[in-house]
C-alpha cells in the first residue's frame, strides 16, 4: 500500500511516520513538495504518486492567529482537503483527515458525540468545520477523526509551554473554565495505525468512512491539565486557576470540548488522559 502522509514535521505527522510504517510505503509530503496553500501542486502530487491512502495531519494550527489570517486557514483546513478528496475520489484512494473538538461551541452539558450539532466559535474551528464538510460531501471514502488538545515531547503544544514556563516561575494562572481531553501525539498516530490496519477486509470502508472523535478517556481543564504536568514532572511552581475572562486571547475557546469515543473504541482501545501524559513524561 503506498501512502502519502502531509504534517511530517508537525507533532501528529511525525509519530504517524513512525506508526505507519508497517501498513506500506510511507512518502512524506512536507512544505516544499506539497505547500497546502498551493491547491494545484496538491492536485500534481496526487495525481503523480497515485496513493492508495492520504492521511493528512497537516494543518494550520494557530488558533489566535487564525483570527487574523482566516483566508490563510481556509486554504489549509478546508480548501486542501477539498482538493484532496476529490482528487482521493477520483482515483479511489481512502483519505484519512483529523479535525478539531474546537467545532462545538461548549454549551452542551456532558460529552459530545460525533452527530451533535456543531458551531465553532472561532476562525479556526469554522475552517476546519468546512474541511470536515467538503470531505463528507466529496464521494471519498474517509475517516475524519477529531481529537483534541493535543501535546507531546516535540513541536508547539501546551505541555512544553507549561513545563517551561513551570521552570521560570513560581507560579502558573491558567483558565479552570475550559474543559476537555489532553491526547498525546503517539496516542493519536497509534490509534489510527490500529484502525487503518483493519481497513484492508473487504468493505471495509463503505461501512466505516465517516466521523470519529479520537481523544484520550477522561476530561480535565487547561488548569487541571497543568496541576498534573506540575506534579507528575516534579515542578515546584503553584498553579492557581482563573476565568477565561481573565486569560484574554484574540480567539474565543469553547467552555466545553470534551469528546464521547465510544464509537472509535469500538475499532481501537485509548487510554485515559493523564495515564498518556505519565508515559509521554517518561
Ligand atoms: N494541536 C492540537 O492541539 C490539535 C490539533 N488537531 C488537528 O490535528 C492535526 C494535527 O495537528 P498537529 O500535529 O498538532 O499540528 P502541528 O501544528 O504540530 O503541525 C502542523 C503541520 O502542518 C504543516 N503545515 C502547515 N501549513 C502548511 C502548508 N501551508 N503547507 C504544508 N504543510 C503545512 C506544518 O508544516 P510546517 O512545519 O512546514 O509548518 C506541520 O507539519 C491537525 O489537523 C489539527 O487541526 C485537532 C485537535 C487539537
Ligand atoms: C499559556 C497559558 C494559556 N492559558 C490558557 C489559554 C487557553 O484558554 C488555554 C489553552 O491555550 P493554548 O493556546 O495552548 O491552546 P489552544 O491553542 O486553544 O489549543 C487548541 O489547539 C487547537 C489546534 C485545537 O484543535 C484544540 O483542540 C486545542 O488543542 O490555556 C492560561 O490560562 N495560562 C497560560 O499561562
Ligand atoms: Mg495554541
Amino acid at each position: 500500500m503506498k501512502i502519502l502522509l502531509t504534517g511530517t514535521t508537525g507533532q501528529v505527522g511525525y509519530e504517524l511516520e513512525r506508526s505507519l510504517q508497517p501498513l506500506g510505503q510511507v512518502i512524506a509530503a512536507d512544505r516544499a513538495r506539497m505547500d497546502l496553500c498551493k491547491l494545484d501542486q496538491i492536485r500534481d502530487v496526487i495525481r503523480e504518486l497515485k496513493p492508495d491512502l492520504i492521511v493528512n495531519p497537516g494543518a494550520y494550527t494557530a488558533v489566535d492567529k487564525a483570527e487574523s489570517e482566516p483566508e490563510l486557514a481556509r486554504l489549509c483546513n478546508a480548501q486542501a482537503p477539498a482538493v484532496m478528496a476529490e482528487e482521493a475520489r477520483k482515483i479511489g484512494a481512502a483519505l484519512v483527515h483529523y479535525s478539531t473538538d474546537y467545532v462545538f461551541d461548549g454549551t452542551k452539558q456532558g460529552a459530545y458525540v460525533e452527530t451533535d450539532p456543531v458551531n465553532p466559535v472561532n476562525v479556526y474551528g469554522q475552517t476546519k468545520l468546512e474541511g470536515e464538510q467538503a470531505i463528507a460531501a466529496s464521494g471519498a471514502r474517509h475517516l475524519i477523526l477529531r481529537t483534541s488538545w493535543v501535546y507531546g515531547m516535540r513541536g508547539k503544544n501546551f505541555l512544553l509551554t507549561m513545563l517551561r514556563l513551570g521552570k521560570e516561575r513560581d507560579e502558573l494562572r491558567v483558565v479552570d473554565d475550559q474543559h476537555g481531553a489532553p491526547t498525546w501525539s503517539r496516542t493519536i498516530a497509534d490509534t489510527t495505525a490500529a484502525v487503518l490496519a483493519q481497513s484492508r477486509q473487504d468493505g471495509w470502508w463503505d461501512q466505516h468512512s465517516g466521523i470519529y472523535h479520537l481523544s484520550a478517556r477522561g476530561q480535565t481543564s487547561w488548569c487541571g491539565f497543568t496541576r498534573a504536568i506540575v506534579e507528575q514532572a516534579g515542578l515546584a511552581c503553584r498553579v492557581t486557576p482563573i476565568g477565561a475572562a481573565d486569560y484574554p486571547t484574540p480567539a474565543r475557546r469553547p467552555a466545553n470540548s470534551v469528546m464521547n469515543a465510544d464509537k472509535l473504541m469500538r475499532l481501537a482501545a485509548l487510554p485515559d488522559w493523564d495515564a498518556a501524559l505519565r508515559l509521554c513524561l517518561a
